[in-house]
């Protein structure tokens, strides 16, 4: 599988290339890297073991290196002379990066670093294609001189020979084994004893090493991160597009699939004219369009943000993290359950790997953990929000994602309830600052009872999730009703298309006020009729997306080859895919299967022998 993952990945990054060309010669433009991956991804099932290479290892290259740095290593990187990986998690630390082993010993003597992961627990464990696939890849280690730690630096360390791929003196390098999916990325191990590089192979656009051992500090510590931000920023688009993929193959198959009568003496419907169908269904549709969009407008943040840090403007760097760390939780959470419950919209026929929805669970799922576990982000983000309630309650600005925690927290009491969308939006604003206030009282009481902050954090740790939670609800959905009702290429809009977008906005405003209803009641009176009133709305906006549900998927142009799946094909024939799926199931070969002479008959024989001497 990893050799067939790897040609396939070649043959994509070659029309990466080809496209890197077409679009931007000579430039360094991330989207066609990203369409290359986007492709290559969606073409390989099992995953693609370039993907690291293509999104880290190239980018830390190019955005921590220096640009001498960038000419020696970077340059053969982006044109794929050399493969690298991004290897920071280690067998016994992945989260808690102050806690990584593995370390860099400063030899002034020799002007070089000795590289060493000293005990198991400290060897690099999950990087991706470093298995079998990489000859180089970027070491993230403890900096030590004259044996005292300087914090985590980057090292550019070749790990196999150019020519012939073996491993070098010093590396023991493989494959940590078979993964739950992705099982073509080759997600490896990799140890290193005494294993020597230059100076100039630390990574030096932010802090140095001077030949004489002398340390020069990153102006801003937290840049050293950047490469894992922009994968966060990346999960949010390819995560929205696993979702997307899912609610394509179930929609589709929910208009071909029909099961029991809804009027007695009624033909069987199209499973999807049933509304507990289009509540599992449309819902999950609307939810992939809001997340591309909101990834859309982070990666716009990213690029403006990564080229203010090249000028050593670091300004925008902790709004950028936030709201990487938010969405990558959102988007990653929202669509790992969503895929799971389109699945399990399709009845038996979604279990069948023909139906592909299990594996693109698979390729979805790992996003919850990789690149920064979801629940350590929330907790990050939710420290954020603590820092920013300290902000308001000195009566000073926020960041602009944040802007609406400032203008809630002014208001003594919600205002009357219309059941309007700005009313659902700010229900749901005003419900997370309420949570943000209730958690800055907790965390602030632990502070003031002279707990540490890691302490005080920790204690809190369920209602500062919990704020996160609801901070990431409140920047996506402020985002999606932005981008309907305020957008400036809406007049641009046929009217039938602007109805189709409002409908859209509509059903996710009121399934996100029903999925934290407990949240906001905390907050805001909101009397049993109105609540109903939102139901009654509910089952008529499912009722007014259902004719356009095939149409917004179709529109999410996902060919057959991409979503690999016999029930969410073009041309409908859901049955005829299924059934030549399962006869070419290798069990089908033969009338009789191999195991009934050896295993089934003399069992059988044996039982009936038994049978007839206990009647004897
Ligand atoms: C479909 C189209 C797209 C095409 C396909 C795209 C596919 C994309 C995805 C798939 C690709 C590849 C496969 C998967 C690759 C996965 C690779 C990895 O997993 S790499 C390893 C990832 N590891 C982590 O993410 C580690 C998580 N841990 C941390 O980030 C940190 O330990 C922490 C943030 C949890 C804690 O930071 P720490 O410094 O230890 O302590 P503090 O929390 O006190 O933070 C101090 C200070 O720094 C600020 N901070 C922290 N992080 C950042 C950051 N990233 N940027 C900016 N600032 C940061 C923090 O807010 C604090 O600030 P103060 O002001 O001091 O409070
Ligand atoms: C498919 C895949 C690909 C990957 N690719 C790469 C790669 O290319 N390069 C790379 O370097 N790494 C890679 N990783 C590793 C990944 O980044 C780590 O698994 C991730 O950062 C989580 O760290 P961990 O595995 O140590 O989990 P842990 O941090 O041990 O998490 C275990 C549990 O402990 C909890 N926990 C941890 N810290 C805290 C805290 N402070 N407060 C509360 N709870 C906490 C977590 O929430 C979680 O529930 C990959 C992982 C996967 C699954």
């Amino acid at each position: 599988m990893a050799s067939m993952s790897v040609k396939h990945a070649i043959a994509a990054a070659k029309k990466l290339r080809s496209l890197q060309e077409r679009f931007n010669p000579g430039g360094s433009d991330i989207y066609p890297a990203l369409m290359g991956d986007e492709a290559i991804t969606a073409l390989i099932p099992s995953g693609n073991p370039l993907s690291v290479h293509i999104l880290m290892f190239t980018r830390a290259l190019r955005e921590q290196g220096t640009d001498e740095q960038y000419e020696k290593f970077g340059r053969r990187a982006d044109n794929n002379e050399i493969i690298g990986t991004f290897a920071q998690t280690e067998l016994g630390h992945g989260t808690y990066l102050r806690g990584l082993e593995a370390r860099a010993d400063y030899d002034r003597g020799t002007e070089e670093f000795v590289l060493n992961t000293p005990k198991l627990s400290s060897y690099k464990w999950w990087p991706g294609g470093l298995g079998q696939t990489c000859n180089y890849c970027i070491f993230v280690a403890q900096l030590y001189i004259d044996n005292e730690a300087k914090g985590m630096a980057m090292f550019v360390v070749q790990i196999r020979d150019e020519e012939t791929h073996m491993p070098l003196p010093g590396v023991h390098v493989g494959e940590i084994g078979k993964k739950m999916g992705l099982n073509g990325v080759n997600n490896g191990f990799l140890g290193l004893k005494d294993y020597r590089v230059p100076r100039l192979n630390m990574l030096m656009r932010h802090q140095q090493v001077l030949p004489d051992g002398r340390f020069v500090k990153s102006p801003v510590s937290q840049v050293s991160y950047f490469p894992m931000v922009f994968v966060r920023c990346m999960v949010a688009r390819q995560n929205s597009n696993y979702l997307a993929q899912a609610a394509t193959i179930a929609t589709r198959y929910s208009v071909i699939r029909r099961q029991s009568p809804i009027e007695e003496g009624q033909p069987e419907p199209k499973i999807l004219e049933h509304l507990t169908q289009q509540m599992k269904v449309i819902p999950e549709i609307v939810t992939a369009v809001v997340y591309r969009l909101a990834a859309a407008n982070l990666q716009n943040m990213y690029n403006e943000t990564a080229e203010a840090v090249y000028r050593k403007d670091f300004s925008r760097l902790p709004e950028l993290h936030a709201l990487a760390c938010i969405l990558k939780v959102a988007t990653s959470y929202d669509s790992t359950y969503g895929i799971e419950r389109l699945r399990q919209a399709c009845g038996g026929h979604g279990y069948l790997t023909a139906g592909n929805l299990g594996n693109i669970f698979a390729m979805a799922a790992p996003a919850c953990t990789y690149e920064g576990e979801n629940s350590v982000l929330y907790l990050q983000v939710g420290k954020i929000l603590m820092k920013n309630w300290s902000q308001v309650l000195a009566g000073r600005e926020l960041m602009p994602s944040m802007a609406y925690i400032s203008e809630c927290s002014k208001m003594t009491s919600f205002p009357q309830w219309t059941g309007s969308w700005e009313c659902l939006l700010k229900a749901i604003q005003y419900a997370c600052v309420g949570s943000i206030r209730l958690a800055f009282q907790s965390y602030n009481a632990r502070v003031q009872s002279a707990q540490s902050q890691t302490a005080a954090v920790n204690y809190s740790g369920l209602e500062l999730t919990k704020a996160a939670e609801l901070h990431g609800r409140s920047y996506v959905a402020g985002n999606f009703y932005q981008q309907i009702v305020n957008s400036p290429n809406k007049h641009q809009r046929s009217p039938q298309f602007q109805k189709v977008l409002e409908n859209m906005l509509e059903l996710h405003l009121i399934q996100i006020f029903f999925r934290h209803l407990g949240d906001i009641l905390r907050f805001i009176r909101i009397t049993e009729d109105e609540i109903s009133a939102l139901q009654r709305r509910l089952e008529e906006v499912l009722k007014e997306l259902r004719p356009d549900a095939v149409a917004i998927t179709d529109a999410f142009d996902f060919n057959d080859k991409i979503l690999s799946s016999a029930l969410g094909c073009y041309d409908g024939n859901v049955y005829e895919r299924l059934f030549e799926a399962a006869l070419k199931h290798p069990l089908n070969r033969k009338s009789v299967p191999d195991f009934f002479e050896a295993h089934l008959k003399p069992f059988m024989k044996e039982n009936a022998d038994n049978a007839k001497k206990s009647k004897l």
